[in-house]
């Protein structure tokens, strides 16, 4: 379970880009995180795996207090959790075999290290994770031969790969065209549903998020303004987290309950 306890995010440039975040997320959850550019997505999903340190609050992750995590603690700690990012982070010039094996350098012993031959459990694994988001036949094909779908697969693929405890999307199709951002989406909900994984990420295609995830969470100027099933996401909800403003004059709505206002 991931836990934010009034939790704030300062930058060193006095942005206050998190206010008093209190969010559970529970073990097989898909969450979509909305909102506007600049409301504060990125930033709560990147304190989850210390991409950013919170400055004030708890955040415990399966029982792990991360906000107390230092050094070693850290890097260890974000092997668990995997990140997939809008931009793929591959090393185009290679094949997308070789690009799910290199997340497994950090464990290599100095001589397979040196020489660069990974061992054939990693390759089974690889190839498993890459038959897991349906590239396997491609996997000996330079990733630059790829279009963006694909190659969010492998990155996909190479997350997997590392067994993540949690997975982390920071805008994964927003460089994707709508029928391939569908099917790297069908990816994400298949990995969710199969193998239980909480799949948290933030995104800017609406509908999208609707569809797909279980659970909307809308952040606006740093604060959660919304938190319920994708099922009561109205049209006023929405103008709600994307305008603050309340449609029918009579209802707010913040962090799932309807306040009279
Ligand atoms: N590294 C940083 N240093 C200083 N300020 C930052 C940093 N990263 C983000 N911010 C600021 O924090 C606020 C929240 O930014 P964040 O990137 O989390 O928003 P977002 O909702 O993910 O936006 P987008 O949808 O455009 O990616 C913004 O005001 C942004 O300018």
């Amino acid at each position: 379970m991931i836990e934010f306890i009034n939790v704030d995010k300062v930058y060193p440039n006095k942005v206050k880009a998190l206010h008093n975040i209190n969010l559970k997320i529970n073990q097989g959850e898909f969450v979509a995180i909305i909102g506007l550019s600049g409301a504060g997505k990125s930033t709560l999903i990147r304190c989850i795996n210390v991409m950013h340190e919170i400055s004030s609050g708890e955040l415990i992750v399966d029982g792990v207090k991360v906000h107390a995590l230092k050094g070693r603690d850290i890097r260890s700690f974000r092997k668990r959790i995997g990140m997939i990012f809008q931009s793929f982070n591959l090393v185009t010039r290679t094949t997308a075999l070789h690009n799910v094996l290199v997340s497994f350098v950090p464990e290599l012993s100095f001589w397979r290290k040196l020489t660069g031959i990974f061992s054939k459990e990693h390759k089974i694994k690889a190839l498993t994770a890459l038959e897991q988001v349906g590239i396997l036949d491609k996997a000996y094909v330079r990733v630059d031969q790829f279009s963006g779908g694909q190659q969010q697969r492998v990155a996909l693929a190479r997350t997997l790969a590392q067994n993540p405890d949690i997975i982390l999307a920071d805008e994964p199709i927003a460089s994707l065209d709508p029928v391939t951002a569908r099917q790297v989406m069908d990816d994400f909900k298949r990995i969710n549903r199969d193998f239980r994984i909480p799949i948290i990420l933030n995104i800017h295609h609406v509908e999208i998020a609707l569809e797909y995830a279980q659970r909307i969470v809308g952040v606006r100027e740093g604060q959660i303004v919304f938190d319920g099933k994708a099922e009561e996401v109205t049209e006023e909800v929405l103008d709600y987290i994307y305008k603050g403003q309340v449609v029918t004059g009579d209802r707010r709505i913040i962090q799932g309950e309807k306040v009279h206002v």
